[in-house]
């Protein structure tokens, strides 16, 4: 008999709708089609389902789609063409697993479940599926296969069974999700498994924004050698056919696409940015909206948030509004015009004046004899709020949330206010970055960006020192240390879990660490109530880190 000695797989780094498996199914049927003659299709994780999926998993409805159109996909095989690894959620004897299925000759060949299933960070799989024992390899057209899915290659012990059982390669569909950072991190836990077992291996990774995630793709193959003779581009969907040869040492992928990856802080700026506009854009195209509408202040926040939707979006599906009131400054109102007109997007203006007159004499009896105070501050972000909301009813786009990392830590916002709308890009960007970040941009052009070329906002915007502008000569430095020193404190207690005493340790004046930290836990409940935002570092507000909102923790207490 003769052995199979060439293989050709598909490297399938495709986006996914999660919860509609027809879709899905539909995207794959295509792939399939017009792959040509290939003996193999890699998909990524949860192909069929998507990922993540959550509590979906658990409506036997969606696994019963799964089945049906699982079953569809395996049917399409027996035309004798490219044979499907597809990942779905899988039921037996009323456990239910995270699986692979082999898809050949009109069946289903064989199906493996994941083992691993990672429940840190924004992970929660124990919640929804079974762990699978240690899988067996899988054979076809002679040649063993080991099939970890994602989180099973994190650890040495799962390859080591799959090579003692006899896998001559291993493929990998992942569900890998982008923080900054991450993608050399992948390369070294390949690296690491190849050397360990000797065996080549495929790294599939899904790409596109799920609410507050985004996968950035980046799929590769590591020989055996330890030499990367496939890499796929972060930040886009590409199908890639991989040429496989087997010598008396084992199997070899054939050279063939280097994708260029830039190095060092360009890289860092140029991923949160790609991560902020897939993000934003998936997030608005899956939800259905027109576009997004958000209050352009003049200030850094909304210029950036606008820049990133321009980018995403297309500018004609970016509404501003400016929202004037007595303390905004000309300044302010030129520096939104200018910004508006280098992004080339729609800029109106309502000022709120009469309404904040209204609302004073409404309150007036009942404030008598009260001093202002920020009482009134809050009501001009919250009528704001109510301005850009009523517009969002009206036309549709979603509102665009401003807040950077540092003010959500902080409680630095006004619930019902300046926190209003239904997604933020600056979520989990602290304010150090921010100013980088509008920096980077107004001297690049990022990849897939539909803005333009040159500046997106004026200098100015950038330099001037940030002020909220809701009482006279207002600035954040009154209300808050300087955003260098905030930032490495929050970034010591949120991202590094330290104490007070560990950071006082680092040379940080004990009140100010004492009251950072308070001002964080005490912020909780406002966190809980923000809209979401796409994560882009290690720990994000969202599902990487569940606090209580209501706790008396503090690292000084014992
Ligand atoms: N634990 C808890 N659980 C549930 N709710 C809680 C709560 N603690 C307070 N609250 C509620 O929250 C209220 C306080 O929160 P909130 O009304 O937001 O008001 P507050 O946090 O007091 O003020 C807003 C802050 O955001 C700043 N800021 C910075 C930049 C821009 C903007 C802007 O608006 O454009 C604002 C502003 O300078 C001020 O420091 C309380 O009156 C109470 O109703
Ligand atoms: N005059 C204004 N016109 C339109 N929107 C405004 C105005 N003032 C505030 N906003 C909205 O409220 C958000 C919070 O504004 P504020 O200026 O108070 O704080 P900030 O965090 O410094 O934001 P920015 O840097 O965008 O000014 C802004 O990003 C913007 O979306
Ligand atoms: N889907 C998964 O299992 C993801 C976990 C894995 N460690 C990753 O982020 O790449």
């Amino acid at each position: 008999m003769s052995m199979t000695d060439q293989l050709t797989i598909l490297l399938a780094q495709i986006p996914q709708t999660v919860g509609h498996c027809r879709r899905n199914a539909d995207a794959m049927l295509k792939i399939r089609q017009e792959a040509g003659k290939v003996d193999l299709i890699l998909f990524p994780e949860l192909q069929l389902i998507g990922y993540p999926p959550e509590d979906l998993v658990l409506k036997p409805s969606l696994l019963q789609n799964a089945k049906e159109e699982l079953e569809r996909l395996a049917l399409a095989t027996s035309d004798g063409g490219a044979a499907m690894l597809v990942g779905t959620a899988w039921q037996e004897k009323g456990r239910i697993f995270n699986a692979v299925a082999l898809l050949d000759q009109g069946k289903i060949a064989a199906i493996r479940y994941k083992h691993d299933l990672p429940n840190y960070g924004t992970f929660d799989e124990k919640r929804i599926f079974s762990a699978g024992p240690l899988p067996e390899p899988v054979l076809f057209r002679d040649v063993s296969l080991g099939i970890p899915v994602c989180e099973d290659i994190w650890t040495e012990k799962l390859c080591a069974h799959l090579k003692e059982r006899g896998a001559e390669i291993l493929l990998v569909p992942n569900g890998s999700p982008f923080e900054s950072g991450k993608y050399p991190v992948r390369h070294k836990v390949v690296a690491d498994r190849v050397k360990e077992t000797g065996l080549p291996c495929l790294y599939l990774n899904r790409v596109g924004g799920q609410d507050e995630v985004v996968f950035d793709g980046g799929s590769f193959v590591v020989n055996r050698d330890g030499a990367v003779p496939i890499s796929l581009p972060q930040w886009q969907a590409d199908c890639y056919v991989t040429h496989w040869h087997k010598t008396e040492e084992g199997w070899s992928c054939d050279e063939g696409l280097q994708s260029k990856i830039s190095e060092g802080e360009d890289r860092r700026l140029s991923d949160i940015y790609q991560a902020m506009m897939m993000g934003l854009g998936d997030y608005v195209r899956q939800n259905g909206f027109s576009g997004v509408l958000l209050g352009l202040s003049g200030g850094i926040d909304s210029a950036l948030s606008a820049a990133v939707a321009v980018d995403a979006l297309g500018a004609d599906k970016v509404w501003c509004v400016m929202l004037p009131s007595r303390y905004t400054s000309q300044e302010s109102l030129d520096d939104a015009r200018a910004c508006a007109e280098m992004l080339g997007c729609r800029l109106d203006s309502v000022p709120i004046n009469p309404a904040v007159e209204a609302i004073d004499g409404m309150l007036a009896p009942l404030f008598s004899g009260k001093k202002p105070d920020i009482t009134e501050e809050n009501i001009q972000s919250r009528l704001r709020g109510v301005v850009l909301m009523a517009i969002s009813n009206k036309f549709s786009p979603m509102v665009l949330t401003t807040g950077n990392k540092s003010e959500m830590a902080v409680g630095y916002a006004t619930l019902y206010g300046d926190m209003n709308g239904g997604y933020s890009v600056l979520k989990d960007l602290y304010k150090s970055d921010v100013f980088k970040v509008s920096r980077w941009r107004n001297s690049h052009k990022p990849a897939h960006a539909l803005g333009p070329d040159g500046y997106v906002m004026p200098d100015r915007v950038i330099t001037k020192p940030p002020s909220a502008e809701l009482r006279e000569d207002q600035k954040d430095s009154d209300s808050l240390p300087p955003y260098d020193i905030l930032d490495a404190v929050l970034h010591g207690l949120i991202e590094e879990d330290l104490s007070c005493s560990d950071l006082v340790k680092r040379g940080y004046d004990p009140d100010l660490v004492t009251r950072i930290e308070n001002l964080l836990h005490r912020a909780e409940y406002k966190r809980r109530q923000a809209p979401p935002g796409v994560k882009l570092g290690s720990r994000n507000f969202g599902r990487d880190r569940r606090y209580p909102l209501s706790h008396q923790f503090r690292s000084s207490h014992s």
